[in-house]
Formats: C-alpha cells, sequence, structure tokens
C-alpha cells in the first residue's frame, strides 16, 4: 500500500489498521445488482439531480450521531427523490453495520453501495450489496485485481481518487465508475475544487460523481457544471445540526429534495 503513516489523518490511519483487521465472508457472494447507470437515467427522466444519498450516523468529521433506525432514514432520502443510496459498514469510526446494509437494501428498490474501507479480496464477500466502493488510495497495487474481484461476483465497483496520478490507476484498472473525493484523506479537508481539476481528465464513457462537502444546491450546480453525473451527499442530508438527545436530527426527505430538486427549483 502507498500510505505512509505520517501522509494521513490520525483518525485516518486508526480506520485503515481497524479495516486491515477485518474479517471477511466465508463464502464468495454472487450478486444480482441493481444498475446504478439505469438509476441515474431514471432520476434525469425525471427532471431529479442524480444523487447517492448517504447513510452516516456519524463521522470523524461530524459532531454527534443520528440514533434513528437507518432503514428510516435510507426510505426518507428516497422518498426525497434519491438515486442511489450509500451506507456505510465500518462499525468503529462511522456507526455503520453489515446488517444495516442489509436491511436498507431489502427495504428499498434502487442501488446501494457499501461504503467501507475494504481492502482484500474476501471482504468483498462480507456482505452483498450493488456498489462496493474501493478507495485507490488505500488498495494501491491490488486496485485491478479488487476491480476484477468485485465485478465476478456481480458487484458495480466504484472506484474513489483523490489525485490525477490515482484517476490514472482508476482508468488503468478499467474503474467505469469513478468517485472524485473532494475531502483530502491526509487532512479531512474539504475543497470542491479538487473535482473540478481531475474531472476534465476523465474520458467519456465514465460514470463520473463529485463525492464530499457538497453543502448547497449552489454547490450542486458547480459540480454539475464541472462534469459531475451525478452526486454523493452524506452529512448536509443526515445534517445532525439541533439533533436532540435521542438522536433525532433534522428532515432527511426534505434535506435529499433540496438536493436532488436542485436543477429545477429556487432553494427554499
Ligand atoms: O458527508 P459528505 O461530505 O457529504 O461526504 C459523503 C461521502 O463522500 C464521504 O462520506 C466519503 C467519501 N469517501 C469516503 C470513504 C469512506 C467513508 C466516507 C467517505
Amino acid at each position: 500500500m502507498n500510505t505512509r503513516s505520517e501522509e494521513l489523518a490520525p483518525a485516518v490511519r486508526s480506520i485503515l489498521d481497524a479495516a486491515a483487521d477485518r474479517p471477511g465472508g466465508d463464502e464468495r457472494v454472487a450478486v444480482d445488482a441493481r444498475s446504478l447507470s439505469t438509476a441515474f437515467a431514471t432520476a434525469e427522466a425525471d427532471g431529479r439531480v442524480p444523487v447517492i444519498a448517504e447513510v452516516k450516523p456519524t463521522s470523524p468529521t461530524t459532531d454527534g450521531a443520528r440514533r434513528e433506525d437507518p432503514v428510516d432514514l435510507a426510505e426518507s432520502m428516497v422518498a426525497g427523490g434519491a438515486a442511489a443510496l450509500s451506507v456505510l459498514t465500518e462499525p468503529e469510526h462511522f456507526g455503520g453495520s453489515l446488517d444495516t446494509l442489509d436491511r436498507v437494501r431489502a427495504a428499498v428498490d434502487v442501488p446501494v453501495l457499501r461504503k467501507d474501507f475494504l481492502v482484500r479480496e474476501d471482504q468483498l464477500d462480507a456482505v452483498e450489496a450493488d456498489l462496493v466502493l474501493l478507495i485507490a488510495r488505500f488498495v494501491g497495487d491490488d486496485l485491478a485485481d479488487l476491480v476484477a474481484a468485485a465485478r465476478d461476483r456481480g458487484f458495480q465497483p466504484l472506484v474513489e481518487v483523490h489525485t490525477r496520478e490515482e484517476l490514472a490507476a482508476a482508468l488503468a484498472a478499467g474503474a467505469e465508475l469513478i468517485g472524485v473525493n473532494n475531502r483530502d484523506l491526509g487532512k479531512l479537508a474539504v475543497d470542491l475544487s479538487t473535482f473540478e481539476a481531475i474531472a476534465p481528465e476523465v474520458p467519456d464513457g465514465v460514470t463520473l460523481i463529485a463525492e464530499s462537502g457538497i453543502a448547497t444546491p449552489a454547490d450542486v450546480q458547480r459540480m454539475r457544471d464541472a462534469g459531475a453525473d451525478g452526486l454523493l451527499i452524506g452529512s448536509a442530508i443526515m445534517d445532525a445540526e439541533g439533533t436532540d438527545e435521542a438522536g433525532t436530527g433534522g428532515d432527511v426527505s426534505a434535506n435529499t429534495r433540496r438536493f436532488t430538486a436542485a436543477e429545477t427549483e429556487e432553494e427554499v
């Protein structure tokens, strides 16, 4: 791996150490995946911005945690027009679980992305999902093998990049779905110009997703103008701000609608 510890925020180092130890599945999964590109096309046809809404109960950059049933949150996101969902399965730093992903996927009919820090092939077998995230920075030279291993099981691999070098590695690995993470996992700082700098290098034919730091409808417009086919939005939808002691926060359905309707309505 090309992850020297001094380059990473301590929270990320701790996430990676935990990820390396996490067991995989005993049996190889075979997934009948719901297509992300079909879901995006359906959203576009109905005038919705294609948004992957993320069920992220907490994170190293979030204050507090939402304690509602993630299935309720997921259903609210779909009601708010989300084309697809992302579900954190990382247990120690993001409040995720494999069981949550299973239950969410059973409750909705949109594609569901497994969001985790997978570093080995057997970890793909821990749970079924329509898409799996592979983070170029963390899998290094194993990227092409993991992309192939994910496809062999029926998953659509989404390869996350943050630099031009990682984009080149993703393309060399045959990635067809690429996410540009605006958050630098070294410093955990967000900068939307990351997507703008990398997007022009991405060939047509790749489905390109802007990830992280999208907080307003103007940010949606900015990422769409720069070439985003879809957007991955977590914190601004989960919005734990104002969350009470029971962990009940803002209206997730309305929060989602604010982004999916960003190109058709004035902000409310
Ligand atoms: O909450 P935000 O800023 O809208 O970001 C969502 C998503 O992009 C972010 O959670 C994320 C991007 N890549 C990741 C890898 C692992 C865990 C989480 C992530």
